[in-house]
């Protein structure tokens, strides 16, 4: 069944992304709490409104406990506006979360940590699996901002190619806004982005978690280049283990025949030792 935009009312503008507005929602027949991206077509070719049709669709079959889940999607031709519903996160997101630990001068807790890992890894799963099944893998810009967490503290992986579907000129400024911290060895050498390069972002989001700062960083982009491709970065501070300072090396190599696959994470003896597998 698909809605309308009158089937809900705003609740609040929690902020606006690089596609447009994002909205919590409350829908009226249930009083469900929602959120929705607004993304304005009205500027985009019959092209690019058919990658983005498609790519809505992709949305729709990732069903996954730590996936951000897309409910619905409604078109207004009258304002040339597409509305995306998807999963409201009361937790909020990872940077706003880092940011906060950062402040209160508190750090995280590893098993924390460990639990954030697991779901993230988890999530990719999903992703990567479906790749395999032939879907069109979306393009993860993973990032603390791009992971929310639930009431419970637990992931949800969001924001699947919602910033790249504006038109592809946006997303060529789009890829030289901001440093580009967690850009793996291979993309920084202009190699394919590939699931790897996920593993090499999840490394630089755990350390980042650890630490406060991503793992390599530089004022200019040439330096921030030579420091990830050495791969040299600090040791975590001694709070944290050793088990998991080894498991955030394993995913931090600039080799990726040497980087572990998000499948071979999943099933390491270091993972399932620190977590309780929620599955
Ligand atoms: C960019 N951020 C630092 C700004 C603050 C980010 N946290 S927040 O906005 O305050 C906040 C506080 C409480 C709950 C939630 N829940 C939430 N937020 C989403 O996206 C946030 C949106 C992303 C694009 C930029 C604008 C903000 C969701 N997407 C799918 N489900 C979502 N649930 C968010």
């Amino acid at each position: 069944m698909s809605y309308s935009i009158q089937d809900y009312e705003v609740v609040c503008t929690i902020g606006t992304g690089s596609y447009g507005i994002c909205n919590k929602i409350k829908r009226k027949k249930d009083g469900k709490i929602l959120l929705w991206k607004e993304l304005d077509y009205g500027g985009m070719s019959e092209k690019e409104k058919t990658m983005l049709v498609s790519e809505v669709n992709l949305l729709r079959e990732l069903k996954h406990k730590h996936i951000v889940r897309y409910y619905d999607r409604i078109i207004d031709r009258s304002t040339t506006t597409l509305y995306i519903i998807m999963e409201y996160c009361e937790g909020g997101d990872l940077a706003t979360y880092i940011n906060k630990m950062k402040n209160d001068g508190k750090a995280v807790d590893e098993n924390f940590i460990w639990k954030i890992c697991y779901q993230i890894v988890l999530a990719l799963r999903e992703c990567h699996n479906r790749h395999k099944n032939g879907g069109i893998i979306l393009h993860r810009d993973l990032k603390p901002a791009n992971v929310f967490l639930d009431s419970n503290m637990d992931v949800k992986l969001g924001d699947f190619g919602l910033a790249r579907m504006l038109c592809s000129e946006t997303s060529f400024a789009k890829t030289f806004v901001g440093t580009p911290y967690y850009m793996s060895p291979e993309q920084m050498n202009q190699m394919s982005y590939n699931e790897k390069s996920d593993v090499w972002s999840l490394g630089c989001l755990l350390f980042e978690l650890c630490t406060f700062r991503p793992p390599f960083t530089a004022n200019k982009q040439r330096e921030l280049a030579l420091k990830i491709c050495s791969g040299r970065f600090p040791r975590l501070p001694t709070r944290y283990s050793d088990d998991l300072n080894k498991f955030i090396s394993y995913m931090l190599q600039v080799d990726q025949a040497q980087r572990p696959t998000v499948e071979q994470l999943a099933v390491h003896s270091l993972l399932i030792k620190h977590v309780t597998p929620d599955e």
